[in-house]
């Protein structure tokens, strides 16, 4: 039996989904659970934990990846083993520009490869981008739902914690990036690299200019305006999918 589940994510190859959601943290995926019809939770591994159901009768599933790109990519190669082909991560981000508040979406445009896991698949100058059908999609879910989102390009590193990040921050803010977070330069890679779909939608929860660390930790403890983000994030992802052609 466990020669035909994937070593990491725990599910089959006969999956029958093409759409996922990725959130970062598996407490996440299941919130995207109670928007699905007949959700059935598959598989929970490490930080992978999956749930397959139905909105509005479109069929989807919903992989957490955990902290980082390495296992972001770990998760996303294993899901198109799955037969996965339009993944949109649903993650958390710090903001780069001030109009960019606690709560509101980023609709990424393109990604800025500042993590190890993108350049261990091709070199720096190949292009962190989206797939423009599935990321217009988010837009006009986004849209029709009045939620207020900021288009533009995250950075992704691969060091919360590190003593020189109030700098890298302030000199992607003057380049004009909105957003930080960690997995999506690496999701994108990949999707061009294996012909599938991508996109990436963020929830501000950490405050342009802010205590990264102290914001995150009020999202952990569930602070209601990130919370609202992440359910603005959720419902747009899940529109999407209905607005795509397979
Ligand atoms: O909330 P998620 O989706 O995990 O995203 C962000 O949150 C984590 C850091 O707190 C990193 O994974 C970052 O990219
Ligand atoms: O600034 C931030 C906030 C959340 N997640 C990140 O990766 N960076």
């Amino acid at each position: 039996m466990s020669e035909n589940l994937m070593p990491h994510i725990r599910l089959p190859k006969d999956l029958d989904v093409d759409c996922a959601l990725l959130p970062g943290d598996p407490a996440r995926a299941d919130a995207v659970a109670t928007h699905l019809e007949d959700a059935e939770l598959l598989a929970s591994n490490r930080e992978f934990r999956s749930w397959r159901g139905t909105y509005k009768g479109k069929k989807v599933l919903v992989t957490s990846t955990g902290i980082g790109a390495a296992s972001c990519a770990i998760a996303v190669e294993e899901l198109i083993q799955c037969g996965v082909r339009n993944l949109i991560r649903i993650g958390s981000c710090g903001a780069l520009q001030p109009e960019c508040a606690l709560g509101d979406l980023i609709l990424v445009t393109g990604a800025i490869r500042d993590d190890g896991t993108s350049t261990a698949y091709v070199e720096a100058q190949y292009p962190a981008i989206p797939d423009f059908d599935l990321l217009s999609a988010c837009r006009e879910s986004a849209a029709a739902k009045k939620i207020p989102y900021h288009m533009g390009i995250c950075r992704s590193h691969s060091c919360l914690y590190g003593e020189r990040n109030p700098e890298f921050y302030s000199y992607w803010t003057g380049k004009r990036a909105v957003a930080s977070d960690m997995e999506t330069a690496a999701l994108f890679v990949l999707g061009s690299l294996r012909g599938v779909r991508t996109a990436s939608i963020l929830n501000v929860v950490a405050a342009y200019q802010s205590s990264v660390a102290e914001d995150i930790g009020k999202y952990a403890s569930k602070e209601a305006t990130s919370m609202s983000g992440e359910e603005r994030e959720i419902l747009t992802a899940l529109e999407a999918f209905t607005r795509i052609q397979a």
